[in-house]
C-alpha cells in the first residue's frame, strides 16, 4: 500500500515568480526508505514541508495513506538537521517529554522508555545533560531518540545528519536503520541527503531532483540486498555505476544551467 502519494504536485510561494517544486509524482510505499538527492534549492525541504503538511501544494494533490493530507499530524514525525531540542530540559527529559506528549507512555513508564531510548543511542551516561552540554552529534542522537519514541508511521527526514562528522554519521546510519525496521512494523521514511553514498547504503529508492524549477529527474531503484555491508557495496561494480549515474545525473543539470549562463558558448 503507499503511504505517501505526491500527483502532480506544485509549489510557488507567495510573492515568488517561479515554482519551487513543479509537476512533482511520487509514491513512497508503506515501509519503504525513500531518499532524495539533488542541489541545493531545488526543493528538497519544500517537498518535506508539503508532505508533512507545513505548507499547501499551488495544485496537485498529497496523500497519507490513500487520504487528502490537510495538515501536519502525529502520523509524520520530522527531523532537522538543527536538533530542535528543547535547550531547557535534560537529554532524558527531552524524550518524556515527547513520550507524554505523543500519549504513548506516562509517567514511570514514560521514564523507563526514555532510558531504554537513550540507551540504544549510546547515550545513558549523558541522561541528565542539557542539549548545550552536548556535542553537536550526541544533541542530533537525542533528537533521533526523541523522534522515534513518537513511534510514527512515516519519517521526513531533512538532512538529518547534515551537521555530525564522517564517524558520527555513520553510527547515526546503522541507529536509523536500526530505529526504521524497529521492534515490528517497518517505518516510512523520507530522507533528504546531500550524500549520495548515504542514499546508497540507506535507500530502497533514490529521487533524483533537479533544479529550475524543482523537479524528479528519476528514480532510481537500490537493488542491494539487507543487512547491507558497507564496505562490500563500494566494491561492487554495480554500486559504482549507480553512483556515477547518479553524479551525471546531477552534473547534467549543473552543466545545462552553466550553458543557459553562458548563452551555450564555451564550455
Ligand atoms: N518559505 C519560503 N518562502 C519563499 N521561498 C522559499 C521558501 N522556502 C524555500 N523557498 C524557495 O524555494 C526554492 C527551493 O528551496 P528548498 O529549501 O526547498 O530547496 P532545497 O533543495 O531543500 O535546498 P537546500 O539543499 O539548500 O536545503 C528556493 O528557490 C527557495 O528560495
Amino acid at each position: 500500500m503507499a503511504a505517501l502519494t505526491l500527483d502532480s504536485v506544485s509549489l510557488t510561494y507567495p510573492g515568488d515568480e517561479h515554482p519551487a517544486v513543479t509537476d512533482l509524482s511520487l509514491t513512497i510505499k508503506e515501509g519503504e526508505f525513500m531518499a532524495v538527492v539533488g542541489p541545493s534549492g531545488c526543493g528538497k525541504s519544500s517537498t518535506i514541508g508539503l508532505l508533512a503538511g507545513l505548507t499547501a501544494p499551488t495544485s496537485g494533490r498529497i496523500y497519507l495513506n490513500g487520504l487528502p493530507i490537510r495538515g501536519p499530524g502525529p502520523d509524520r514525525a520530522i527531523v532537522f538537521q538543527d536538533y530542535s531540542l528543547f535547550p531547557w530540559m535534560t537529554a532524558l527529559d527531552n524524550i518524556v517529554f515527547a513520550l507524554k506528549e505523543s500519549g504513548r507512555a506516562s509517567g514511570l513508564s514514560a521514564e523507563q522508555e526514555a532510558h531504554h531510548l537513550l540507551s540504544m543511542v549510546g547515550l545513558s551516561s549523558v541522561r541528565s545533560k542539557y542539549p548545550g552540554e552536548l556535542s553537536g552529534g550526541m544533541r542530533q542522537r537525542v533528537a533521533i531518540a526523541r523522534a522515534f519514541a513518537l513511534d510514527a508511521p512515516v519519517y521526513l527526514m531533512d538532512e538529518p545528519f547534515g551537521a555530525v562528522d564522517a564517524k558520527n554519521r555513520v553510527s547515526l546510519q546503522e541507529l536509523l536503520l536500526q530505529l526504521w525496521v524497529g521492534a515490528g512494523k517497518k517505518k516510512t521514511v523520507f530522507l533528504v541527503t546531500h550524500d549520495i553514498d548515504e542514499a546508497l547504503y540507506l535507500a530502497d529508492h533514490i529521487a533524483v531532483f533537479t533544479p529550475g524549477p524543482g523537479r524528479i529527474k528519476k528514480i532510481i531503484e537500490v537493488p542491494f540486498p539487507r543487512p547491507r555491508r558497507r564496505f562490500l557495496l563500494v566494491q561492487d561494480p554495480l554500486y559504482t555505476g549507480l553512483r556515477n549515474e547518479i553524479l551525471s545525473l546531477l552534473q547534467q543539470e549543473i552543466l545545462e544551467e552553466l550553458l543557459e549562463v553562458e548563452g551555450g558558448s564555451g564550455i
